[in-house]
């Protein structure tokens, strides 16, 4: 097909106008930027759709967008659109290429792999994916896709010149999720997104269709796979400088850490925040997740005692935090233990992007799909054969830091790998201080995002404010594992019971310059091996 641009693709659906004037509003959409237009009339009659597409022609003539006709084929021809766009259940593509002028464009909806692959193969231009998630304006007959099913579609495509826009549910508030989180393993992402209610119904559809625009282009041009929302240190020393820093700017910046975690630790947690300095608050009421994405400095999600009334919580406490841009914490406690959790795990990935996932080996493995190490319940039971080249492409895969816990720590951003030895064996044996270890994270990297680009206001398409959070992600560790070195040794320790407490003292009373002196921290240099 001749290049169109399909970056901002508008729906049309009168039905959401709420009182406003179809022409104006598609016009105002135009000069907010949209970039094609699809007219999609379900109800009208034909004498209706006619002229509602011939006003809709002259206007988008009028600022050179092409237009596209939802279905008829005889509508597009009668008022000479650019294409059609078809459903499943439509005209085939070859009948429709058939009746369109040469060079018209024909796109067609797939919510399946195999729709994709039959699309590719019948000569479709472009696919609609969708529904990535529910929508509004249209009845869903199959289940939303999901950002994390985008990708396979996409890869789908690889090697063809068929460009693929996503469909269903899409916001300003969610766009930044969906362009990260849609990359295939191959680095096919969006060649753009279609909107509907977002621009249609909104009181002032120019500006809903600018800032749609303008965080679709910021992603496109500063998001790949490995070009990430947070900034990348140079070296071990620097990781090092970087830990003291976020760690002294944690106790003076004492950021809000907003935690959802589970009941077992819930306190525990709460204080070793306040022991690092930070101020926790536990709240889980979806209720609230918006209001509290604006006040806090990063939140963590831990699922380790999930109820099916958790998801809307979890779901919504996210997604705000990615509208606010500050880090999201992952916890997947126990993910291997039900196929419940790990449908949850799956659906609240769809609706945020996690800036660190952390969990033992047997955690770890069941997010990446892989059967290496095992677990029970809660706890790891073995690792992996080559834990370097898993955390490393698990980064990759999931776009975000991965802490691989155990005796030795592994983190990596998809970049580098560090190997962290410090820690007593008795965190192994306490219940919660894979938990505990989360909050730390989270309150580091609340310190290190806020001090990110201060005064810096081009963070359309990111999902975090870009402060390093490979750094805080080593710090927290650090903070843990050298204060559990520093409590064991202590008299009044004689074991778990009060271990926990000295444990907690000893983050309190932690300086920069012991976490120096006593780090064990190794990067390694490594080359891939087929872990994930
Ligand atoms: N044997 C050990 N020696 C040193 N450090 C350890 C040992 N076991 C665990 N740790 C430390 O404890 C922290 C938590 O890791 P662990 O793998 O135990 O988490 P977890 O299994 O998720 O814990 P939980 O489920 O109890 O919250 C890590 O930072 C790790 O370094
Ligand atoms: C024991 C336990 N069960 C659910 S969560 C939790 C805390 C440690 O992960």
């Amino acid at each position: 097909m001749d290049r169109i641009d399909l970056s901002l693709y508008l729906v049309t659906d009168r039905s959401l106008l709420a009182g406003k004037d179809f022409l104006e509003t598609l016009e105002q959409a135009l000069l907010g930027g949209v970039t094609v237009v699809q007219i999609r009339e379900k109800t009208s009659d034909t004498a209706e759709f006619l002229q509602l597409a011939q006003e809709s022609k002259t206007l988008c003539d009028r600022y050179e967008i092409p237009l596209i006709i939802n279905d008829r084929i005889d509508i597009a021809l009668a008022v000479n659109a650019r294409g059609v766009h078809l459903g499943q259940s439509d005209m085939p593509i070859g009948i429709a290429r058939r009746l369109m002028p040469a060079g018209s464009i024909i796109g067609i909806s797939c919510n399946s792999l195999d729709e994709v692959r039959r699309a590719r193969d019948a000569g479709a231009d472009y696919i609609g994916l969708g529904a990535v998630w529910e929508t509004q304006t249209k009845r869903l007959t199959k289940p939303p896709i999901g950002v994390r099913g985008l990708g396979v579609m996409l890869e789908a495509l690889d090697g063809s010149d068929i460009k693929a826009v996503a469909i269903g549910g899409i916001k300003s508030t969610n766009l930044a999720r969906l362009m990260h989180g849609s990359w295939s393993q191959t680095n096919h992402g969006l060649d753009g997104v279609a909107v509907v209610s977002d621009i249609v119904a909104s009181p002032e559809p120019k500006k809903a269709a600018q800032i749609l625009k303008s965080i679709f282009m910021a992603c496109k041009t500063a998001v790949s796979p490995f070009d990430r929302s947070f900034t990348s240190p140079r070296s071990r020393d620097e990781i090092l400088d970087n830990v003291l820093n976020i760690m002294s700017s944690v106790r003076t910046r004492s950021p809000l850490v907003h935690q959802i975690t589970n009941v077992v630790v819930s306190n525990q947690s709460a204080n070793i925040t306040l022991a690092m300095g930070a101020s926790p608050i536990m709240a889980t009421a979806p209720e609230e997740m918006s209001d509290l994405a604006k006040l806090s400095g990063a939140l963590l999600v831990n699922i380790g005692t999930l109820r099916a009334e958790s998801l809307e919580g979890m779901s919504k406490g996210g997604y705000f935090a990615n509208a606010s841009k500050t880090p999201v914490i992952l916890d997947p406690v126990g993910i291997g233990a039900s196929d419940f959790r790990k449908s949850f795990v799956n659906e609240i990935l769809n609706c945020w992007q996690p800036s660190v996932i952390k969990g033992n080996a047997g955690e770890l493995a069941v997010l990446a799909g892989s059967s290496e190490a095992a677990s029970r319940g809660v706890d790891s039971l073995g690792g992996f054969q080559h834990p370097v080249s898993f955390v490393k492409q698990l980064a990759r895969k999931e776009r975000c830091i991965i802490l691989l816990t155990g005796e030795t720590d592994y983190i990596s951003d998809g970049r580098r790998v560090l190997l962290l030895k410090n820690g007593d064996p008795m965190l192994g044996q306490i219940t919660g201080s894979g938990c505990m270890l989360g909050s730390c994270i989270a309150a580091y990297c609340a310190a290190a995002n806020a001090s990110a680009n201060e005064g810096n206001h081009e963070l359309e398409g990111k999902l975090t404010r870009g402060g390093d959070l490979l750094s805080a992600t080593v710090g927290a560790v650090l903070t843990l594992t050298i204060a559990s070195e520093l409590a064991r040794k202590r008299e009044d320790v004689r074991g778990i019971g009060t271990f926990l407490p000295a444990l907690i003292d000893e983050v309190a009373a932690l300086r920069p310059e012991t976490v120096r002196r006593l780090a064990r921290v190794e990067e390694v240099e490594e080359t891939l091996t087929n872990a994930v």
